[in-house]
């Protein structure tokens, strides 16, 4: 007889370090699988924590309290519904790991300790984790079921095991955290696991943000003849169900109807609204504050956060200064009638008059300079600050990564703030986005359909408005440029003379080079920003303040 399988997997939304509500969370999912009539319910990697942990792991609290829930789902599977599994932290014999565990029946069936723990990038497992041996199949009701954690399937090694000593599905829970085409590149790898072992593969992702990662879901699973039979969607908390039977030797996964795979720009903008709007809900804030100042990075920051948290909970301030354009003026309040959102005018004039009276007998005979321009600024980040303290709100800070990279920002000035959206992503990107929000409704979005800035605000040259008739191009080589050879210093770790060679002039290459360095230490005192790609700065790129590497080699 065919033997036939429902497993239901959680693309779930933890919220790191809230057990009890993780748990809550798991046992509702459990439920719903039970009446959708599934035999098992599958949650992601650290599912009753959320993962990374960092070093909360560490806590012997902290793993009690995990036990405790881990323990308390077991007994409830002795109801005869769903078997269960969760991922969380599991102490034996001095090791501490991270653990999937096997429940059915009222108690702990199964332990898989994580055999391949990264410590790249972001992530920092050895930092925290012991290494399990190479594991063996889980047994469920009679099934042999490959179970793996994360970078366990990143390798060949593990799912070969589990092949030779006899499992029958491949089933990998994950913490996989979004970078731009990661989710195609997750099943590209995937099918070379297929390949390598005969086996249907299952991936299964948290979907959520937990500070600086998000992690984008997008599960799949794939069968043994390489076919996607089920690919959820990114960036949606989601409950999937597949069928399996067992025609011959091989399990076989039901094909449903796949989710379409999104744009580049549209996984940035996802990505963001995902990373916002959960740091901002599990941290607790009202809503938001930012600057709004005409210009295309405050623009499509304040549309992110409609998005994520609706205009109702987004306060606009445009803080004009002498400087300031009419052009600006009406882009502004016409980003925030677009929006919808909250939107008041504080001219920081009066401001400036008292730091420059105050300041004037220090200075002296001292000719104006930059200073006066980063005092704009920066009374601008009082003044959001003193919103912030007022009602709650969390400033959200608007540098993009182009600005990041070259120091281009006032410290404690534009650079105050506690998130930011637009940290990894580049000026070039900045602009592909807000064309393509202009023109789409992204997903889930509690924002208005349709354009959300003047097309004037995408296409007018950049400025800071800190002097009269500023752009950034004076100061900064154009964008395009710009931003290929951030590309090569910071996400590829080019040498000067290998961008040489691609074609740009050495003298420009070393310039962008200090700047990059001279910048570090603003960018260690930055809010944490969404990871958009593989080299972010902060967790992900760690370089050292004092350094004296210049770059020149020969
Ligand atoms: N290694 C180090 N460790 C600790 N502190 C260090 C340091 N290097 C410099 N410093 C300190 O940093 C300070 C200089 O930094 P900071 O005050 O930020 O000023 P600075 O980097 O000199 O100037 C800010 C730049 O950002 C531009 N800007 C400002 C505002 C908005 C925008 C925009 O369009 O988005 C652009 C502005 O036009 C200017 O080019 C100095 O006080 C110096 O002592
Ligand atoms: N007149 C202003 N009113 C309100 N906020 C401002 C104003 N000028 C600057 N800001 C705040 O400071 C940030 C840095 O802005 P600035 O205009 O100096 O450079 P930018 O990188 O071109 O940003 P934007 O594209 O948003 O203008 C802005 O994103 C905004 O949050
Ligand atoms: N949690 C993990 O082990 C994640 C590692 C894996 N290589 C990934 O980026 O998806």
């Amino acid at each position: 007889m065919t033997k036939r399988l429902r497993i239901a997997l959680a693309q779930m939304n933890p919220h790191e370090g809230e057990l009890r509500a993780n748990a809550a969370k798991i046992r509702a999912l459990r439920a719903e699988a039970a009446a959708a009539g599934a035999d098992l319910l599958v949650t992601p990697e650290f599912s009753i924590a959320g993962y990374p942990p960092e070093d909360l792991v560490l806590k012997p609290a902290f793993q009690a309290m995990c036990d405790a829930e881990i323990a308390a789902l077991a007994a409830e599977t002795a109801d005869g519904g769903p078997g269960l599994i969760v991922g969380g932290p599991w102490l034996d014999g001095g090791k501490l790991y991270n653990a999937a565990f096997l429940l059915d029946g009222g108690k702990i069936v199964a332990r898989r300790a994580k055999h391949e723990l990264p410590n790249y990038g972001v992530f920092d497992d050895k930092r925290v984790f012991d290494a399990g041996p190479a594991p063996g199949p889980v047994v469920f009701r009679g099934i042999r079921l490959g179970l793996m954690i994360c970078e366990d399937w990143w390798f060949p090694a593990v799912s070969e095991t589990l092949s030779e000593s006899g499992a029958e599905i491949l089933l990998s829970i994950n913490g996989s955290p979004f970078e731009v085409e990661k989710a195609e590149a997750r099943i590209d790898l995937a099918v070379a696991r297929v390949v390598e072992t005969g086996l249907p593969f299952v991936f299964l992702n948290q979907n959520c943000g937990q500070d600086e990662l998000v992690f984008d879901g997008a599960s799949f699973v794939l069968n043994a003849d390489r076919k996607l039979a089920v690919r959820a969607p990114s960036f949606a908390e989601t409950l999937i169900l597949t069928d399996w039977e067992q025609p011959g030797d091989v399990w076989v996964c039901a094909a449903q109807e796949l989710a379409k795979p999104l744009s580049r720009p549209a996984q940035i903008y996802h990505a963001m609204m995902l990373g916002l709007r959960d740091y901002v809900e599990k941290n607790r804030f009202p809503g938001i504050v930012l600057g709004l100042s005409g210009g295309i990075d405050s623009a499509i920051s304040a549309a992110v956060a409609a998005d994520a948290l609706g205009p109702e909970r987004v306060r606009a301030v445009m803080m004009p200064s002498p400087y300031t354009s009419q052009e600006s003026l009406e882009d502004a309040a016409e980003c925030a009638r677009l929006l919808g959102i909250h939107y008041d005018t504080i001219p920081i004039g009066p401001a400036m008059a008292a730091y420059e009276a105050m300041l004037a007998p220090a200075f002296g005979n001292r000719a104006p300079d930059i200073t006066e321009e980063n005092l704009q600024s920066r009374i601008r980040g009082v003044t959001l600050m003193a919103l912030s303290n007022k009602f709650g709100n969390m400033l959200l800070t608007t540098g993009n990564k182009s600005e990041m990279s070259t120091g281009y920002a006032t410290i404690y000035g534009d650079m105050c703030g506690g998130y930011s959206v637009l940290k990894d992503v580049y000026k070039t990107d900045v602009f592909e986005v807000c064309r393509w929000r202009n023109a789409n409704t992204p997903a889930g979005a509690l924002g208005p359909d349709g354009a959300v800035m003047p097309e004037r605000v995408i296409t007018k040259p950049p400025s800071a408005e800190l002097k009269p008739d500023q752009k950034d191009q004076d100061t900064l080589p154009p964008y395009e440029v710009l931003d290929a050879i951030l590309n090569g210093l910071v996400e590829r770790e080019l040498s000067v003379d290998d961008l040489v060679a691609q074609g740009f002039e050495r003298a420009l290459i070393l310039r962008v080079w200090r700047m990059l360095d001279r910048a570090e230490y603003k960018r260690r005192q930055a809010p944490p920003g969404v990871k958009i790609g593989q080299r972010a700065f902060g967790r992900d790129r760690r370089y050292p303040i004092t350094n004296g590497f210049t770059g020149l080699i020969s």
